[in-house]
């Protein structure tokens, strides 16, 4: 695995190295060695899968307050998404900055999202689908989101999104009220 640093302190692209050979292809996405070395969270406490019939899909800006801030391990299993983290970690020397990484199915590369970042993603292409690895269980009452083109952040999307939620569509603007 090669890490890639982004504009968010601890957020990385991971790259797999790829093994081929007459059969195909093998990578290893993670290891719990690795990931401790380096100071990430290693272990998954839930996973999910999301799938997105239409180009232009955008889901987010989502995270949960804490104590349940939850790291993400996030990859394209189909297709291809614009893939965005966000940092609302206060203390953080890039707080308040965004980071995007194109996830593509065929490099397998994935995002590791710290706790105290707020996510989402616009698709690319008709039908991509996403595995998310989360480091904390889902709770509903710490859900939080913000609006994906808060002016606050001025998110650089590809393009617009052709198809968003309601809750999406209706998230607030940032405030350090609505912080993790
Ligand atoms: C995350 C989650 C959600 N749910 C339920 C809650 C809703 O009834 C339904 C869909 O949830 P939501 O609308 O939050 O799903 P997305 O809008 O795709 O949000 C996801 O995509 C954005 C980009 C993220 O980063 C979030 O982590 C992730 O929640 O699944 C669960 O039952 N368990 C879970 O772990």
């Amino acid at each position: 695995m090669i890490f890639h640093p982004t504009a968010i302190a601890g957020a990385f692209e991971i790259e797999p190295e790829m093994l081929q050979d007459e059969r195909g292809t093998f990578a290893r996405t993670f290891c719990a060695e690795i990931f401790g070395e380096r100071g990430l969270v290693a272990e998954w406490r839930q996973c999910n899968i999301s799938t997105n019939p239409r180009r232009g899909t955008l889901r987010g800006m989502h995270w949960q307050a804490e104590p349940h801030g939850e790291a993400k391990l996030v990859r394209a299993t189909r297709g291809r998404v614009y893939d965005v983290a966000l940092d609302l970690r206060p203390k953080s020397p890039s707080y308040r900055n965004w980071a995007a990484v194109e996830l593509d199915e065929r490099r397998a590369n994935a995002f590791y999202i710290p706790p105290g970042c707020a996510h989402g993603f616009l698709t690319l292409e008709d039908d991509s689908a996403l595995f998310y690895q989360m480091s904390t269980p889902y709770v509903p009452g710490a859900a939080r989101c913000l609006r994906w083109d808060d002016p606050a952040f001025a998110i650089d999307w590809p393009s617009p999104p052709a198809l968003i939620g309601a809750r999406d569509a209706a998230c607030p603007d940032f405030t350090e009220e609505v912080a993790p």
